[in-house]
Order: structure tokens, then sequence, then C-alpha cells
């Protein structure tokens, strides 16, 4: 199996918190980007104190209440499914900050990670706030949740998005990378790419390649997957009959989103 694909690996780590993901520097080629995803029954608690990173903490699923002992947002979350298709809330806490998820209803929570120097006030992402992108056209559409996008100048260096795939299209497509540190034509960001599939026996393909091709691996996806992107261009295919979702997770040395798509299929976005 490639090193780049993460299969839930469910350890209960106190009573009513499952960890499902634990996406590390120590377990991965990411220097950049963390990820955890969490599951939690009601009324558990998971409890996480920060070194020099900074966390978005992302209601996947379910009800969730955070506190980071300053500041207290309630009751967030907005769907029992990602595939109700409609932003969720998310919290960022910055560095050197101590944060409590509760679970207000059974839930499952994405903790994004990167690192952060500089600390910013906690703040609540409204799901009104996401901003809601329609992209592309023919068999290359896909519905785009910004959640916390290079726009937002509430992180240091962290980067999340949720992209959403209809049946038999494609998409992080045509082929993009973001793996040169070389603004203004290309930034270096790495990804991990956390992925859903409705109906859950679905699978998709995911290739994550490199121009010189030292990465090429096309890998089978499913739900619940986590698909690593340290460099390299990571297409998603999606079979007829079947809905995606990924949760992506981006940060580098700059915070900004210039990728840089592959030459040999840029045509793809000059079709009429
Ligand atoms: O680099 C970003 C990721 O590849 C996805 O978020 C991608 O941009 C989603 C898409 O536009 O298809």
């Amino acid at each position: 199996m490639s090193k780049l694909l993460c299969k839930p690996n469910t350890t209960e780590i106190s009573s009513g918190v499952t960890l499902v993901h634990d996406v590390t520097s120590e377990n991965s080629p990411l220097e950049y980007v963390g990820f955890k995803v969490v599951d939690l029954t009601p009324g558990a608690t998971y409890t996480e104190e920060l070194g020099k990173v900074e966390c978005c903490i992302v209601a996947l699923t379910g009800k969730i209440t955070v506190s980071d002992q300053e500041v207290t947002f309630e009751n967030i979350g907005t769907r029992e499914s990602v595939f109700e298709k409609i932003p969720t809330d998310s919290v960022y806490v910055s560095n050197e900050r101590k944060f409590v998820v509760e679970a207000v209803s059974q839930a499952r929570v994405a903790l994004c990670y990167s690192q952060s120097y500089q600390q910013l006030p906690t703040k609540l992402i409204k799901a009104e706030d996401n901003g809601i992108e329609n992209r592309g056209k023919y068999s290359n559409k896909r519905l785009v949740h910004n959640i916390l996008p290079d726009s937002d100048p509430s992180a240091n260096s962290l980067l999340v998005v949720e992209v959403f795939t209809e049946s038999g299209n494609w998409s992080s497509y045509p082929p993009h990378k973001h793996d040169q540190d070389n603004l203004p034509h290309e930034s270096f960001l790495e990804e991990s790419y956390y992925h859903e599939m409705n109906p859950r026996q679905g699978f998709v393909f995911q290739r994550v390649y490199t121009d010189d091709r030292s990465i090429d691996e096309t890998m089978t996806v499913e739900n619940g997957d986590v698909v690593l992107v340290p460099a390299g261009y990571h297409p998603v295919a999606v079979p007829d009959g079947y809905e995606s979702y990924y949760l992506n997770v981006m940060a580098g040395p700059t915070r900004i989103w210039k990728f840089h798509n592959e030459p040999a299929h840029e045509w793809i976005l000059e079709r009429k």
C-alpha cells in the first residue's frame, strides 16, 4: 500500500473519545501539516495543549462545544453528514493555547494543524462565513467551501477547505501542484486529504505525482482514508454513482495558495 495512503486506525484514547487518524511529522512525510480525526460520544471531551502550532477544529458532523479557557463556543456544527453539503462551523485556536472539545451529540471532528509562532485570537469560523465556490465544467465540476482561505488573516500558516465532487466527475483537476517556494509563480504548500464517500462503500482514485515522477502513486481511496501530498500533482477521480467529499489542510513557508497547473492538461480549462 502506498506510504501516502493512511487507513483509519481507530484507538479509544479516553472515555467516549476515539482517535481515527493522527498524522504527524514523525509518522508522515509532512513537515508543515498535521491532522487528526476524532470521534466523540455525547458528553465526551477531548483536551489538547498546543505548542508552536495552530489548530482549526472543524465540526465535520454533529454538535460540539469548544473552549480555550477564555472563550467558549457552544453547540456549534451544522450537519449530521458531510453530504448534506452545507457549510459547517469551525474554531481557530492559536499556538500555546489549550482547548477543550465537548460533544453535545455524537460528533466527528477534524483537527487541522500547522506551524505558528505568533499567537492570534481564538475565532469561531461560522458556517455562513465560508466562501462557497462552484468550480469547473463538463465532468470537472465540484463544490468548494473555503473554511480558512489565504484571504482570511485569522491564521499564521494554516489553510483549510472542503470539496464535494459529484458522481463521474474529477476534482483537483486539471492536475495542479504547489510544491515550489517560488512566488509569485508558485507557493510551497504540503497538503492532506481526508476523504468520505457516499454511499460509504465507494472509492475514488487519486494520483499523486511529480514532474520527474520521483513520486507517482495512484491510490484507491476509500471512505475515511487520508491521502498525504508532500509534493506533486494530486487529481481525484470519482466513479459513476458515488459522491466524494474531502477536507484539505495545506501549509508551508508562506500562507499563499498559488498553484501551477500541469501544462500538458491545462487545455482542459480553455474549453468553452
Ligand atoms: O490545492 C488544493 C486542493 O487540491 C483542492 O482543494 C482543490 O483545489 C479542489 C478543486 O478545486 O478541485
